[in-house]
């Protein structure tokens, strides 16, 4: 594996250049205990990132003086006062930076500018056509467009739907013609593709669920009816956006989807190209799990969003909902990181979006703005002036601001005349029936009220169905004493930062819903309050008006403060920035995975040997994948491990066959292992080998002697405690253990469950016992240290040369199992070539001299003849390493100076099922994979 230069641009230093550029080794022959150079954490990184951001930007300043003509302004007549996109040479000479090195000496680095793809349904423009071949590009509205406006940092591409339908090819190539020149690339769909996925599936379906609004009430039939159309429309057009940003990818790009209309894109783009690098930000509020477990489609938008690298929100709260939506609803491993799924990890965090500020301030200087705020002043003389800048959007919460406006009117009679609020209401989906609902209940509250408080030459509410121009906008926010944002849900709303952006000369108030992203930013300057709390509301209302200029400059300054440093820019950039790290830990957390099982060489080499050893874990092995994990809906007769009725022939088929031993190896008490295999020819061992039977004979004990169970009533009791207080989870008491599992409990509670029961075991019972508390997916379970399967299998290895008078020395090893760490120690007791970096936890804990044997031979167990049985012998087992080998030594052999493994390199197999991480050799994704394997072996004799 090679890292292009492109990823180590981003973290131009050099330790992590050394770690970006280290390669991984063949196959993952202990690799994960790797000599890898001192990882950076994420922290470390992030802060050198941020340094060097902020250096860039020093130079950027510097740079602007640069004249004019060598930046790349976008159009003059949608955009007069910034510039929207990169201009190449501005950005590669800003990038070019020089630096010293750890030795002192200068370096050069440049940071050439990445590529990056933005994927949104909204282009920045929309296209009004004029002719056939002529198109007009005006801005769009939204928050999400003056988000990405701000991302100055890279060389930048937007795709998206520009709008309108273009049936014909005529207009479609004038208009991509068009668009090119702002370096936008339109996505074209059809009208009815437009109706069922735009005006449909996101917005009536996702855009009011995922705001807590519910499905529209009164068409709520005719949309249960329509869904799957509308969410096979949904699917056609993301994949219509697939087909676009593959056709203009570039290796290396950065491919960035925005938002709930693109939630399928990720899956599409990696199902293509599983090596792009994929981001996915939402924003809007991402509801609970209990809200989105209401869709149909909830399983396959969670799963494709999940096979981006990066997911984003504005919020921890809606990273905290995604999470738990994957957990609870797909059974997933929710983790602080993100989500893992089969060892593939996607990242979840909160990047809250900022705006462009200094395009707000600057403006704020032009003519063309001076003179709206001259005339605003003007028309408002004597007046007190609150704002409300929305799209006529339900979630906006723009009835509850007027009716709260109301009140306060009703209850403070002296402010009629005196105040004014301006009511900025841009219409949005006008194709959707709820808003145009919308807008008639607007106007018909806001002439209630006029009609009510108004007079012959002044009305307190001033409402605008139409847009603004940036500079009309940014004179509304400057001269305005208040700003009222009252979204009943909002998943950031950038008008409250541009609103404070523009205020630093005359400190209006902001009142802020507590339901907007932006309350967790701006909370502390602004009032907070709960929109549909009218008289909370009227009463804020009052004590903005009232509020002393000392306190107004207080709050305006702490947000102030925020809105500067916390930008669009900054927010891009840290996305990016994080997108790429991700990948490069990826392919470092890989290296920690095993390669999958080569089968037909594991099947050619066991089909050429004589004296064939399989070793098979039982749970998640041989039983069937519980795929109910965490919900709760599983039913108790789901609960108890079974053989998989797909192995009982194979696995018949096997343990007949003369040249192998077949030996279920398993954490499972005896009754378990009885239950399930007692027809089978085969040998069992229970409690992770500290009982050991051939079906055909009797258990016997193979656990050391002086095995010490005095903790097991103190840990029993704190197991009992807590199953009684966890519905759904299970204690079992094994001999040798004892373990309390919540795998078909809820699963977050469950967890909080099982900290709080270690923290009580390890301040109570275990604190001074020499015991191991071993933390499975989701169980915990208590142990003897000496209790492991790495540790039993040289005395049933014993066991089963006696017993079966083994002539010749066993010559192949498959050894699989879903193991927890503590009993990968089976894995490497095989191990033929033990690396001498190998460190001590994944050493095998057998006795020093017996390990010294394995290491310098090659496996050779080089032992005494000696032919009393293990059953004899059990006695004398003492847990301290040389007794212990000494008798070992002296019980599993063939004959004098022979040994009982003659393994060569190739002829063993150790391969973890169903696990993320492991010192095994190989791995199977599943039992399914087992099925194959057995059945390919059986095959084969
Ligand atoms: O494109 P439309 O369907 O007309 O809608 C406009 C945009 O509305 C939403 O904006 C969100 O993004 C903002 C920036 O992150 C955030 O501040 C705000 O709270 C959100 O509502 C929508 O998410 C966008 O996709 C739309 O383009
Ligand atoms: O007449 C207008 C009114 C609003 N906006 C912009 O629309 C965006 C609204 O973003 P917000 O995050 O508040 O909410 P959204 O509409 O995205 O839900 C802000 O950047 C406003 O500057 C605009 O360009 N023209």
């Amino acid at each position: 594996m090679s890292i292009s230069s492109q990823e180590i641009c981003i973290l131009p230093n050099k330790n992590n250049l050394a770690l970006l550029q280290t390669n991984g080794m063949p196959g993952n022959l202990y690799n994960n205990c790797s000599n890898l150079p001192a990882t950076p954490t994420r922290l470390e990184r992030l802060l050198r990132e941020r340094e060097l951001r902020k250096y860039s930007k020093c130079l950027n300043d510097c740079e602007a003086e640069l004249p004019s003509s060598t930046q790349d302004c976008f159009s003059p007549d949608l955009e007069t006062s910034t510039c929207w996109f990169n201009d190449e040479e501005l950005l590669e000479t800003v990038s070019a930076s020089r630096s010293l090195n750890d030795d002192g000496e200068r370096l050069d680095f440049r940071t050439s500018k990445q590529r990056l793809l933005v994927v949104a349904n909204r282009l920045p423009v929309s296209a009004v056509r004029h002719g056939e071949d002529s198109w007009q590009l005006e801005m769009s509205v939204g928050g999400l467009v003056t988000a990405l406006l701000g991302v100055k940092e890279f060389d930048t591409r937007w795709i998206g739907w520009a709008g309108v339908n273009v049936p014909d090819e005529i207009g479609q190539k004038a208009l991509a013609k068009a668009l090119d020149e702002k370096r936008c690339i339109p996505v074209f769909l059809d009208e009815e593709v437009v109706h069922q996925y735009y005006n449909g599936y996101c917005n009536n379906i996702l855009w009011p669920l995922f705001h807590y609004i519910g499905l529209p009430q009164e068409d709520r039939l005719a949309t249960t009816r329509s869904f799957q159309s509308q969410f096979d429309a949904y699917k056609k057009a993301n994949q219509l956006f697939a087909d676009v940003v593959n056709e203009h990818y570039e290796e290396g790009d950065v491919v960035w989807c925005h938002d709930y209309h693109l939630m399928f894109l990720p899956k599409c783009l990696k199902e293509r190209n599983s090596k792009m690098k994929v981001g996915w930000f939402l924003h809007t509020p991402f509801p609970s799990s209990e809200i989105h477990r209401m869709l149909p489609s909830r399983l396959e938008l969670l799963r494709s969003v999940l096979a981006a690298d990066l997911v984003g929100f504005h919020t921890y709260d809606y990273a905290r909902h995604f999470v738990s939506a994957c957990t609870r609803i797909l059974g997933l491993e929710g983790t602080p990181e993100g989500v893992e799924d089969q060892g593939k990890l996607t990242r979840i965090a909160a990047f809250p979006v900022g705006i462009d500020s200094e395009r707000f301030i600057k403006a704020l200087e032009l003519p063309e703005v001076q003179d709206h705020m001259k005339v605003l002043k003007q028309r408002f003389a004597g007046r007190k002036v609150m704002l409300g800048v929305d799209r006529l959007d339900m979630i906006k919460g723009i009835p509850q601001k007027i009716l709260a406006f109301e009140k306060f009117l009703e209850e403070n009679p002296n402010w009629c005349n005196k105040v004014v609020l301006l009511q900025i209401a841009v219409p949005t989906r006008t194709d959707v029936p709820e808003y145009q609902k919308l807008t008639s209940q607007v106007h018909e509250i806001v002439g209630r009220i006029n009609g009510r408080f108004g007079s012959l030459t002044a009305v307190p509410i001033h409402h605008l169905d139409r847009s603004l121009d940036f500079h009309e906008l940014c004179a509304l926010y400057a001269v305005t004493d208040v700003a009222l944002v009252t979204s009943l849900r909002d998943g950031m709303n950038l008008v409250s930062y541009e609103y404070v952006a523009c205020q630093e000369s005359k400190k209006g108030v902001l009142i802020l819903s507590e339901f907007a992203g932006a309350a967790q930013s701006l909370g502390a300057g602004a009032i907070l309050v709960n929109p549909w709390n009218v008289t909370e509301v009227a009463s804020s209302i009052g004590y903005a008006l009232n509020m002393p200029a000392d306190e107004r400059e207080k709050r305006h300054h702490h947000n102030f403060k925020h809105v500067i440093s916390h930008t669009a820019q900054e927010w891009a950039a840290t996305f990016v920035s994080e997108l790429n790290v991700t990948i490069v830990e990826a392919q470092l957390r890989t290296r920690q995975i095993p390669p999958p099982l080569p089968i037909e060489v594991a099947v050619d080499r066991y089909s050429c040997l004589n004296n064939r050893l399989l070793i098979l874990g039982f749970n998640a092995t041989l039983t069937e994948p519980v795929d109910t994990l965490g919900r709760k809906d599983s039913q108790i007769n789901e609960w108890e491990p079974k053989l998989r009725p797909d192995l009982r022939e194979p696995l018949r088929k096997l343990c007949d066959d003369p040249k192998t031993t077949v030996l279920v190896l398993s954490g499972s008490a005896r009754n378990v292992l009885d239950d399930n295999f007692s027809d089978y020819n085969l040998w069992l061992a229970a409690e992770n080998g500290m009982f050991l039977r051939v079906t055909t004979g009797d258990w016997m004990t193979t656990m050391p002697e002086n095995l010490s169970m005095e903790w097991v009533d103190s840990v029993k009791n704190v197991f009992e405690y807590f199953t009684d207080r966890t519905p759904r989870s299970q204690f079992e008491v094994r001999e040798t253990s004892l373990i309390w599992n919540y795998k078909y409990s809820d699963v977050e509670f469950g967890r909080l469950q099982a900290r709080d029961l270690l923290q009580h075991l390890w301040t109570g019972p275990i604190s001074n016992a020499s015991l191991d508390v071993v933390q499975g997916r989701r169980s915990v379970e208590v142990r003897s240290v000496a209790v492991t399967k790495g540790a039993a299998i040289d005395r049933i290895l014993g066991e089963i040369v006696h017993n079966k008078g083994m002539k010749e020395p066993i010559d192949y090893v498959l050894c699989i199992g879903h193991f927890l760490t503590k009993d990968e120690d089976i894995y490497t007791f095989f191990e033929p070539e033990l690396p001498s970096e190998v460190p001590a936890s994944v050493r095998p804990q057998v006795p020093t001299q017996v390990r010294t044997s394995i290491v310098g031979s090659r496996a050779a167990l080089l032992m005494k003849q000696n032919s009393m049985s293990a059953v004899e012998q059990n006695k004398s087992y003492a847990i301290d390493g040389d007794t212990l080998h000494s008798m070992v030594t002296d019980r599993i052999s063939l004959q004098e100076g022979s040994s009982v493994l003659d393994l060569q390199a190739n002829d063993y197999f150790s391969c973890s099922v169903a696990r993320k991480r492991s010192n095994s050799r190989y791995r199977l994704q599943s039992s399914d994979e087992v099925v194959t394997l057995l059945r390919e072996l059986a095959d084969h004799r």
